[in-house]
């Protein structure tokens, strides 16, 4: 698992480290892993680092001299590097050490951005120390300008690879939020820890490919704000039938989900559940629909019975239901039923303040705009867009569920407890009925999950886990073409079983 912690935790947990006078020690460690880092990057690209041209973006702080020494040792290594100071004061040490390692540099002005930009572009790698977590309300002056250009020169054709130095700059180190212009990563080194504004908001896709140095700051930092799942923790999370196992004791999921006008999000649920694999799927809707699932999935049990009187372990309640009266009518008993139950889309209109976090709402932007302007929040969808991290939370605390928040990076806030990032997706997985199979994954994973004792959070990890298999689902489908959900079960399927290998043995803990 990949923790993350604010910026403001990062530096706090410093602070012991530089009130007893080893602030420099732990610069030279960051640099020295941006510096390894960027070597490691030169060589495969180049196949040797020496002869390379670099550029550092150096800003005033801390962050432009870890950038400034990692470019010192750049230079000893034989690679021709130009810092663009984008600051007219700069770390005194760091900015001599460059310099005495030969280092040219150019003073940032308006007027100088198309030259450091074409100095960039003609670059093997830029590395980015203009801001770390001490900036504040994003990027000014020429860095803004810069910054804003930076896209559409930099990042066309042969383009340089960009490194950020601890976060990229712009971003806000807590939220992720991009107040203003930022500059794209490639890759981001991050020190001490990974920061929550790389895993949320624009910062999550702005970070690129996420590296951390270890600087000796890691007994001091407290409980994670942000954690993140790998494939041995959702293997952990994924039940695999035992010898004396049989459907019901496997676990059944409850599907109350299309309507006459869109029948299709029940088959893609179903499907998607049957694939994740659960004990049986019992389909609750209008006649037109089960004809339908039945020649789709003949293994799904079709009826028009109620919530109370089916028996299941979870519920998915919402895709494709529209406004039929019925369905709305079994979303709101699944909420009501005390089991854990994934309510999605059209349900979503039904939910009220004091569910039980064994409710997982799953909406987009759009939908949680819709859910917290019902609850009385005053918000709209680009501003959950640019702070989603926020916007999750504030959800979950309103409503007391789980909330699952779909996105590039997909965020599962529990109320008052963890928060889950997980950004294993593909944007060809933004297409009509991708989030219909997501609820079928998350429902069916539900159905099986084996919990002697639920704990605060551990719903958010199964629906974080279930988040990651989707993406993993649709990355694997994209290899083919355009995603297409209803195909999305092959894929799934793969998943679920390379999953087995990364399978905790007998008596090594799973996370729950
Ligand atoms: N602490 C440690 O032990 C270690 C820290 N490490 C490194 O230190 C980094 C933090 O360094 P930092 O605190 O110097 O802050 P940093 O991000 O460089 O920026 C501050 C400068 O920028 C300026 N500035 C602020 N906002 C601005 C804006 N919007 N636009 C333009 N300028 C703005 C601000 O000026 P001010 O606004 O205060 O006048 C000030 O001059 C951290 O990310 C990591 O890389 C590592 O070496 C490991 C050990
Ligand atoms: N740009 C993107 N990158 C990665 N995944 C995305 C992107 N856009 C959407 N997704 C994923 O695709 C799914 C879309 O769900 P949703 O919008 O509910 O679709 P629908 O309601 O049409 O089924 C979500 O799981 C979401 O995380
Ligand atoms: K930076």
């Amino acid at each position: 698992m990949i923790s993350a912690y604010s910026g403001t935790a990062v530096r706090a947990a410093e602070r012991p480290l530089l009130d007893a006078g080893q602030g420099a020690e732990l610069m030279q460690r960051a640099a020295h892993g941006l510096f390894s880092f960027c070597a490691a990057l030169l060589k495969e690209r180049r196949g040797r680092m020496y002869g390379a041209s670099c550029v550092v973006l150096a800003g005033a702080g801390n962050n432009g001299a870890d950038a400034l020494y990692a470019g010192a040792r750049l230079l000893k290594r034989g690679c021709a590097t130009t810092a663009v100071r984008t600051s007219s004061s700069a770390h005194a040490e760091a900015l001599s050490a460059f310099l005495a390692a030969g280092g040219r540099v150019l003073e940032l002005s308006t007027d100088k951005t198309d030259e450091a930009l074409q100095l960039c572009r003609a670059a093997d790698l830029v590395l980015d120390g203009v801001l770390g977590t001490g900036g504040k309300g994003g990027l000014r002056g020429p860095a803004a300008h810069l910054a804003a250009l930076a896209p559409a020169r930099l990042r066309r054709g042969h383009a340089p690879a960009v490194v950020a130095c601890d976060l990229p700059s712009g971003i806000d180190a807590d939220t992720g939020q991009a107040p203003g212009p930022y500059l794209q990563a490639d890759a981001t080194v991050t020190f001490g820890a990974v920061k929550t504004g790389l895993v949320a908001g624009p910062g999550a896709e702005a970070a690129g490919h996420i590296e951390v140095v270890d600087i000796g700051i890691t007994p001091y930092l407290g409980t994670p704000a942000v954690n993140r799942l790998l494939a041995p923790d959702i293997a952990a999370l994924l039940p695999r039938p035992a010898a004396g196992d049989q459907k019901y004791s496997r676990g059944v999921l409850g599907i109350a989900a299309g309507s006459d006008t869109y029948p299709g999000a029940a088959v893609l649920a179903t499907g998607a559940a049957l694939a994740t694999g659960t004990g049986m799927v019992r389909y609750l809707g209008p006649e037109p629909v089960r004809r339908l699932i039945n020649q789709a999935h003949p293994e799904a049990v079709c009826s028009d019975s109620t919530v109370p009187l089916t028996h299941v372990q979870a519920w998915v309640a919402g895709p494709g239901a529209g406004t039929d009266e019925a369905q709305r009518r079994r979303a709101v008993d699944a909420m009501a039923s005390g089991l854990p139950c994934v309510i999605d889309a059209d349900a979503l209109s039904a939910v009220e303040p004091g569910m039980g976090e064994q409710v997982i709402l799953t909406p987009h932007a759009g939908e949680l705009t819709a859910l917290l302007n019902r609850l009385g929040e005053d918000t709209d969808r680009e501003s959950i867009e640019a702070d989603p991290l926020t916007w999750v939370r504030k959800a979950a605390a309103l409503t007391g569920a789980t909330v699952l928040l779909k996105g590039w990076a997909t965020l599962v806030a529990a109320p008052g407890g963890p928060v889950f990032s997980q950004a294993d997706a593909t944007p060809w997985l933004a297409t009509a009925g991708s989030g219909d199979t997501l609820s079928g994954i998350l429902g069916a994973m539900l159905s099986t999950a084996r919990k002697s004792s639920p704990h605060p959070g551990c719903y958010a990890a199964v629906a974080a886990a279930a988040a990651s298999i989707h993406g993993r689902a649709g990355k694997l489908a994209a290899e083919q073409g355009p995603v297409q959900p209803s195909l999305l079960p092959e894929a799934i399927r793969r998943v679920i079983s390379a999953m087995e290998q990364w399978r905790p043995g007998p008596g090594e803990a799973g996370i729950l």
